[in-house]
This record gives structure tokens, C-alpha cells and sequence, in this order.
């Protein structure tokens, strides 16, 4: 028996077995190269996993050789290979795995009634003496061998029991009884396995296991169920990867070990702040990505945009999380500013952004920021910076924007109508021009009439997507004196409107004070 390998119920130590490279490979559109299959084994060891199954080594020559150069390098777990109860897959298993330090062969036989009949084709009585033969020959090559009742949770307990005696009688030292369908509920999969162990007189003789497949969504809660029935080996997956629906995820089920100890004290060796990036790493190798409120991974997991909860969260971090982001490798907790946060969160954005705003200008520049997270769809830092620095900028401006609208489009001359606050006078014109832009800054013209000569107009996206804010640079030259002026805005019209009315509060600003030296002159 392997260090992994105690009796069911000796301890409350839980064996961490990860298929990533074997079920989880096996989802359509997931396959891994050579060199990808060896990075994640070199993760999993690293991070505290106990056994990695490494492939199917029969499967191809591929499988063979990623299997084998997977036990030549791990450090500390246990390799695995699957085989089928074939003596020509077992052999090959062997094979692959005896290059490492621990090996171990996996192989499995269907025993539920509708795969016997329409797979194996084969009686139970058949099957049993598949079992002891297939058993007996991994045994005969290793020392440490997992067998597996394929579609187990099918199985009529009574026929399962004789199975699982048999294979422990010939040597297997793990017995993993797969809800291979994802058919079980949490009672029942408890249910089997304490029958089992019950049941089934050398039961204490082989460590109990669970393998869990997703499709009803209850793979994670079947396999907590499973270790409450005795069982102490969990096969799991990065990121929840595997046949059909996936299997249970690995950073799932050891959290939940971590997080409720209370109430599942069971322990488990994988060191938990590796999570994120492994889930990182299986998700760039497979080119799946992680859905965004995928539990513990997702990248929403420690993100809160609403309010109440920013709020909470900056009083207290417990108010809602129930685990540190440091805990799973994530650097800190978000708070996503966006349409649903209130004042805290928007003020502690500004105090990190740099901003210590007195609480009028707190509330305009917040009224600002409910205004355009209503019109896009994420709010940048960037956009809040581009968005207060203006809010600074016109709290000192003679001329203020009030109000825009264009017509644009293919049947020109497109026409601006734009109302203006002048040295708090309010004005209204209508403007044509060429181009909407140039019609904005035609009506700008005539409402303030200069000499002013646009030296640069530019536009670039603040940030990405098509409702991304526009910033608009613009320079005016007036007798040698030169402004620049910036604004940012998700329309166009309104950041260059606003860019040119803050260069032309600039140039004033500027005369002002030439005025002033002149006359201190
Ligand atoms: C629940 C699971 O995840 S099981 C693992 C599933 N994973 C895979 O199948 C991935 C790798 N598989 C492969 O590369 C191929 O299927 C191979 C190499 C294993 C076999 O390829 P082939 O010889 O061409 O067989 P094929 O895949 O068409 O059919 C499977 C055969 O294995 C038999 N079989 C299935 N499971 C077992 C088993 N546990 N023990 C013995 N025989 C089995 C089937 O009855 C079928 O036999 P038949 O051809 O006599 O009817
Ligand atoms: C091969 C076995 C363990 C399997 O993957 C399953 O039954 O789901
Ligand atoms: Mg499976």
C-alpha cells in the first residue's frame, strides 16, 4: 500500500486525485499538447495535489509518452494511468507509470446493467471474473491499484458490493465508484458508499473514492455527500473540465473543505492560494474560458459593483465574502464601479485614484459618474479620472456646455443647435457646417465670438468597446498664445464641444492674467 493508500475511515485526510489530463482532456475541443500536459503536472505536483491521473496511456502513442514523462518528473504525487480491463491497456499502463517515484494503475469495468447489456456486452458473472483477472494482473505490476466501477451509481447495490469485494480481494487499494452520468443525488451517492462499506466485508481494506460528473449541476455537492458516506478520495478537474458537463471542480471541493471545516472536517494537502493560477494555466491550455461567475475562479468571484455590498465590503470584508481573495491566489478583492455603486465606493475610487474632492464637488462629480455608468457598459478608472478632471476644470469656466444636439447623417449640411451658460448668461444658436464637428464648432463661434485658430483636434478612445468614452484634445492659437484642452465623453460631439470650450476658457484665463501683469506693468 502506498503512502496515499489508508483504509477508508482511518483518518479524515482527503486524497486530492486530479483528472484534468485524463476526464478533463477528454471534453471536446480541450486536447493538450505534450509540453501544455507537462506544465499543468508541474502545477499540480507543485501545488499539493496527491495523485494526478496523467492519461490513457493506451489511447495513443501520445497519451503513452505524456503519461510516462509526467511520472519520470513528478516530485511528489502519485501518477496515474487509466486502463481498461484489457490486459493490452493494463500492460501499456504499467508501463508508463512505473518511470515514477509513485504509480499507479487505474482501471475500470462498467457494472451497471444497461452498460453490460449494450456496451460490454458481457453477464455479471463475466464481469466479476474480469474484474479478478484485470485486478490481479495491475496488482502483479504495481503496488498501487485503483479500480473502478464504471456507471457505478447505476449499479444495483447488491452486485456492486460483490464487484467491489472482488476487486479488493485481487488487490486494488483505492475503489472508486463514479456517478458516471451525473445521474445521483447527494442521498443517494451517501447512501451507496456507506453501504459499501458496510456492506462489503474487506471494505476497511481500500480507500473509498468519489468521481463526480456535472449534469445536473450537482457534482461538487455529490462528492462532499460521498465523503459524509466514508469515501476519502476526491477525483476532481480544474476548472470543473470532463465528459459532457465536467466532472466536480478541484478549487470547488477544496475550498468548500477549507471554508466550512466546521461542518466537513476533512483535510486536504493542495495549497489553496495556487488555485487561481492553475485555473489560469488549464484555461489557457485548453482555450476554455472560465465562465465569469464560475465559484472561486471566475474572475466576478471577488467583484462587487453593487452599492450596498461596496458599501459593506469597505466596512468590513466579512459583510460579503466568506473566503480572502488572498486565500485562492487572487491579490485583492474589486469593487466594479458601474451603474448599481453608491457614494463609498465611488469616493474610496477617487481617494486611490488620487482625488480628495470636498463633498459638493463629491456629489456633482458622483451625479456625473451615475450619468455615464447609466450609458456604458463598464467604467474604467480612466473614464472616472478623464471624468472628475473635467468636473475641476468647468467648476472654474466662465463658459459652460448646457446643452447639444446635432443632426448628422448623409443628407447634409449637418446643423448643431447648442445652448451655452456665457459669464452666466445663457445663449442658444444653431450652426451648419461641414461635418458635425464642424458645425459644433461653428455654433461655438458665433455664441463666443474670437480670433482663436484651431491649431489640433484629435480623438481618441479612452478605453475599448464601441460605447467606450471618446477624448478629444483640442489647441487653439490666438496671437501666439497657445491652449490645449482635453475632454472625454461617450459622444464624440459632446467631448469635442467640451474640449473646445475649455480651451476657450483657458485662452481667457490666460488674457486674464497678461491683462493683470500688463497693468501691474
Ligand atoms: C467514463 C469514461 O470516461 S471511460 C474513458 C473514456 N475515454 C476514452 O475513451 C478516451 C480514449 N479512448 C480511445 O482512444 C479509444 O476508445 C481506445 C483506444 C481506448 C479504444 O479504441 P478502439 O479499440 O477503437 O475501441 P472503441 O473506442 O471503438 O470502442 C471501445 C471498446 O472498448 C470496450 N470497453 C469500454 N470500456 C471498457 C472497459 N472498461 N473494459 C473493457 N472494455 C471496455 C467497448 O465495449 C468497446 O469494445 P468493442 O469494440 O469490443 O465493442
Ligand atoms: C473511467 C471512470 C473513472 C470515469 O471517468 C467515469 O466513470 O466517469
Ligand atoms: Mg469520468
Amino acid at each position: 500500500m502506498t503512502a496515499n493508500a489508508k483504509p477508508a475511515g482511518a483518518n479524515d485526510r482527503v486524497v486530492i486525485f486530479d483528472t484534468t489530463l485524463r476526464d478533463g482532456e477528454q471534453c471536446p475541443g480541450a486536447s493538450m499538447t505534450f509540453e501544455e500536459k507537462l506544465e499543468v503536472a508541474a502545477l499540480l505536483d507543485e501545488m499539493g495535489v496527491d495523485v494526478i491521473e496523467a492519461g490513457f496511456p493506451i489511447a495513443s502513442i501520445g497519451d503513452f509518452e505524456s503519461v510516462a514523462e509526467i511520472a519520470r518528473r513528478a516530485k511528489n504525487a502519485t501518477i496515474a494511468g487509466l486502463a481498461r480491463a484489457i490486459p493490452g491497456d493494463i500492460a501499456r499502463c504499467g508501463e508508463a507509470v512505473r518511470h515514477a517515484r509513485r504509480g499507479r494503475i487505474h482501471t475500470f469495468v462498467s457494472t451497471s446493467p444497461i452498460h453490460l447489456e449494450h456496451q460490454m456486452r458481457k453477464s455479471q458473472e463475466e464481469v466479476l471474473e474480469i474484474i479478478a483477472a484485470t485486478v490481479t494482473q495491475a496488482r502483479n505490476l504495481v503496488e498501487d491499484v485503483e479500480w473502478s466501477a464504471m456507471d457505478a451509481t447505476r449499479t444495483p447495490l447488491d452486485y456492486l458490493a460483490r464487484c467491489v469485494e472482488m476487486a479488493i480481494k485481487c488487490g486494488a487499494t483505492t475503489i472508486n465508484l463514479p456517478d458516471t452520468v451525473g445521474y445521483a443525488t447527494p442521498d443517494e451517492y451517501r447512501t451507496m458508499f456507506r453501504t459499501m462499506r458496510e456492506k462489503v466485508p474487506n471494505a476497511d481494506k481500500a480507500i473509498f473514492s468519489v468521481h463526480c460528473h456535472n449534469d445536473l449541476g450537482l457534482a461538487v455537492a455529490n462528492s462532499l455527500a460521498g465523503l459524509e458516506g466514508g469515501a476519502r478520495q476526491i477525483e476532481c478537474t480544474i476548472n470543473g473540465i470532463g465528459e459532457r458537463a465536467g466532472n466536480a471542480a478541484l478549487e470547488e471541493v477544496v475550498m468548500a473543505l477549507s471554508v466550512r471545516r466546521d461542518v466537513l472536517p476533512y483535510q486536504s494537502s493542495v495549497n489553496t492560494r495556487a488555485l487561481t493560477r492553475a485555473s489560469k494555466l488549464v484555461s489557457a491550455v485548453t482555450s476554455f474560458p472560465v465562465q465569469y461567475n464560475k465559484a472561486i475562479v471566475g474572475r466576478n468571484a471577488f467583484a462587487h459593483e453593487s452599492g450596498i455590498h461596496q458599501d459593506g465590503m469597505l466596512k468590513h470584508n466579512e459583510t460579503y465574502e466568506i473566503m480572502t481573495p488572498e486565500s485562492v491566489g487572487v491579490t485583492k478583492t474589486s469593487l466594479v464601479m458601474g451603474k448599481h455603486s453608491g457614494r463609498a465606493a465611488f469616493r474610496d475610487k477617487l481617494k486611490t485614484l488620487g482625488y480628495e474632492l470636498g463633498e459638493n464637488a463629491l456629489n456633482d462629480a458622483f451625479s456625473r459618474f451615475k450619468d455615464l455608468a447609466d450609458r456604458k457598459k463598464v467604467v474604467y478608472d480612466e473614464d472616472i479620472e478623464a471624468l472628475v478632471d473635467q468636473e475641476i476644470a468647468v467648476s472654474h469656466d466662465r463658459i459652460k456646455l448646457l446643452s447639444l444636439s446635432v443632426i448628422a447623417g448623409t443628407h447634409g449640411p449637418q446643423r448643431a443647435t447648442m445652448r451655452l451658460s456665457v459669464d452666466g448668461e445663457v445663449k442658444t444658436e444653431e450652426a451648419e457646417g461641414n461635418g458635425p464637428v464642424d458645425a459644433t464648432f461653428n455654433a461655438i463661434k458665433a455664441l463666443v465670438p474670437h480670433q482663436a485658430k484651431l491649431d489640433l483636434y484629435q480623438v481618441h478612445a479612452v478605453t475599448e468597446g464601441t460605447d467606450a468614452q471618446a477624448e478629444v484634445s483640442v489647441r487653439l492659437e490666438e496671437n501666439g498664445k497657445v491652449v490645449t484642452a482635453r475632454a472625454a465623453n461617450p459622444d464624440t460631439l459632446v467631448a469635442s464641444a467640451q474640449a473646445y470650450i475649455t480651451a476657450l476658457n483657458k485662452l481667457q484665463m490666460k488674457r486674464q492674467s497678461v491683462n493683470a501683469q500688463s497693468a501691474v506693468g
